[in-house]
């Protein structure tokens, strides 16, 4: 890859985590009300974002560099991570038809937030989210904002870490030869969890830069085109019944004597496992809309993509987004469908753990449970980077770098997520609790909001249609997360939760 290319990638993090998201750039605006002061010499990952002192980062007249289709491969990049491996399991709980319309849905209400974020940012100059909240609504906007951002990116790194605990004892099982899983502590995922957090993702995270750790966004993205090429592949080569949930449903196998009828009722009980729903609703449907809207989630990263993006024009970005948002839609209905092909009902809440049925050495998914590990590992630091610093911002705004606090926030960090991923029965809970609060609050209500208080009544009068129908948007995401937050917690109370791949 060229070098200018690369100067271009290293500054955005993937998994949308840019390291500059959560500075309060000092961005003088168009019309001076609410601007932060300059940025703070403490910042960490200063040198991750290198701009020459003359050209102090500002929207309109910074410069940006990156093309057209490298924006979009950074905010596919941002939107893509482990949402993917929940949504064949939506499907399971939705039937396809009912599915491929409300991902449908979220998509274009993401790329309607989206316009909505592009349209305010547009009118203030203000180049990060928390900006956005802090020109709407002062201090408390920036800090409700920093709130939902730290959430989600805590949500993102315990679902990292619990692929790490769920994936991990069976590539070393693999290695190991093992047919069944013993109680040695090499394969008990918490313990391996604490040991990959301590041994590689402590060290990284301490790091004062990013880095080259900045390369490893591509990689993630490559992983998960691998892990959708094998999901493909294995709709093909995996059969349906899998000998276990055959067993599972049909029950007594091995009773006696097994008459005609018998042997007639399991093949068409198989049969109806065998075939898809296209409409389903139960207990488990309440996560569908958190599942998704923890995928598409994005938005902290759109304002620092515009901003670097060469010739920005408000509808050049939106170009950008909506063909993110599209390729990203078919990943996520292709993925979610075929693993939904492959297991029909029998699929679990992390798709890529449902492998696991189908034999402990199958190569393809050896390979791509390593690669998706690798990912995942090196993620984690990068998206400790900006919670970190969201953290610093809101309790320590204005004091000098300290190395001490630099690591007791880093190590407290990961202690609370290493914590939070062991007692996680599941990585549903994650997706469930994450996608019903902060996610629709970076979706939906805080670019409404925030476009209502921004938007000057001049231009546009508090009755206008777009901004009614940016209140109408905000309000449908409080309905959703009322919705969404209720359903899973009565899930949670009726404790009749069906989804697997728990440890
Ligand atoms: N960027 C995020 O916060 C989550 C991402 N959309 C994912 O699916 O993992």
């Amino acid at each position: 890859m060229e070098a200018p290319l690369q100067t271009e990638m290293v500054e955005l993090v993937p998994n949308g985590k840019h390291s500059e998201g959560l500075l309060p750039a000092a961005a003088p605006t168009v019309d001076n009300q609410r601007v932060e002061g300059p940025r703070q010499s403490c910042v960490e990952g200063e040198g991750f974002l290198q701009k020459s002192p003359s050209k102090e980062p500002h929207f309109t007249d910074f410069e940006g560099k990156t093309s057209f289709g490298m924006s979009v491969f950074n905010l596919s990049n941002a939107i893509m991570g482990s949402g993917i491996l929940g949504l064949a399991y939506a499907m399971a709980n939705t039937g396809i038809i009912l599915f491929l319309f409300l991902l449908t849905a979220v998509a274009l209400l993401s790329s309607y937030s989206i316009h909505l974020l592009l349209k305010s940012s547009g009118i203030v100059g203000i180049r990060a989210y928390e900006q956005l909240g802090y020109r709407a609504f002062g201090t408390p906007g920036k800090l409700a904002a920093a709130l939902a951002i730290t959430l989600q990116n805590i949500g993102a790194m315990s679902s990292y870490l619990y692929i790490i605990k769920s994936e991990l004892p069976l590539v070393i099982q693999t290695f190991l030869n093992l047919e069944e899983k013993t109680s040695d502590w090499y394969v008990n995922g918490n313990y391996l969890v604490i040991l990959v957090s301590v041994t590689i993702i402590l060290p990284l995270a301490l790091m004062r830069q990013l880095g080259y750790l900045g390369y490893s966004s591509g990689f993630s993205l490559s992983c998960m085109v691998f892990f959708l090429i094998a999901v493909i592949y294995k709709k093909f080569h995996v059969p349906c019944p899998l000998p276990l949930n055959f067993a599972n449903i049909t029950g007594n196998f091995s009773h006696g004597e097994v008459i005609e009828e018998e042997v007639q009722l399991q093949v068409n009980e198989a049969a109806a496992f065998c075939s898809p729903n296209y409409f389903t609703l139960n207990s488990q449907t309440a996560y569908t809309i958190p599942i998704m809207a923890f995928a598409f989630v994005c938005h902290p990263e759109v304002l620092p993509i515009y901003t670097e993006l060469k010739d920005p024009t408000k509808r050049k970005m939106q170009h950008i987004s909506n063909l993110s948002i599209a390729v990203m839609y078919v990943m996520y209905f292709l993925a979610a469908l075929f693993g939904y092909l492959t297991f029909y009902d029998g699929v679990e809440s992390e798709l890529l753990h449902t492998y696991s049925k189908v034999g402990p050495f199958d190569v393809l998914i050896l390979c791509v449970r390593v690669a998706v590990l690798t990912a995942v590992t090196l993620t984690v630091p990068i998206v400790l980077f900006p919670v970190r610093r969201a953290i610093q911002q809101m309790l320590f705004q204005n004091q000098e770098f300290s190395w001490p606090r630099h690591v007791f926030i880093a190590t407290s960090l990961l202690t609370c997520i290493n914590l939070l991923v062991i007692f996680a029965p599941n990585i549903l809970g994650i997706f469930g609790v994450i996608g019903a609060t902060s996610a629709p609050c970076l979706i939906f209500i805080f670019p409404a909001i925030f476009y209502f208080r921004i938007v000057p009544t001049e231009k546009e009068p508090a009755r206008s249609t777009p901004k009614i129908l940016a209140l109408c948007f905000a309000l449908l995401g409080l309905l959703l997360m009322t919705m969404s937050l209720s359903f899973i917690i009565i899930d949670w109370v009726s404790g009749n939760s069906r989804h697997g791949g728990s440890h």
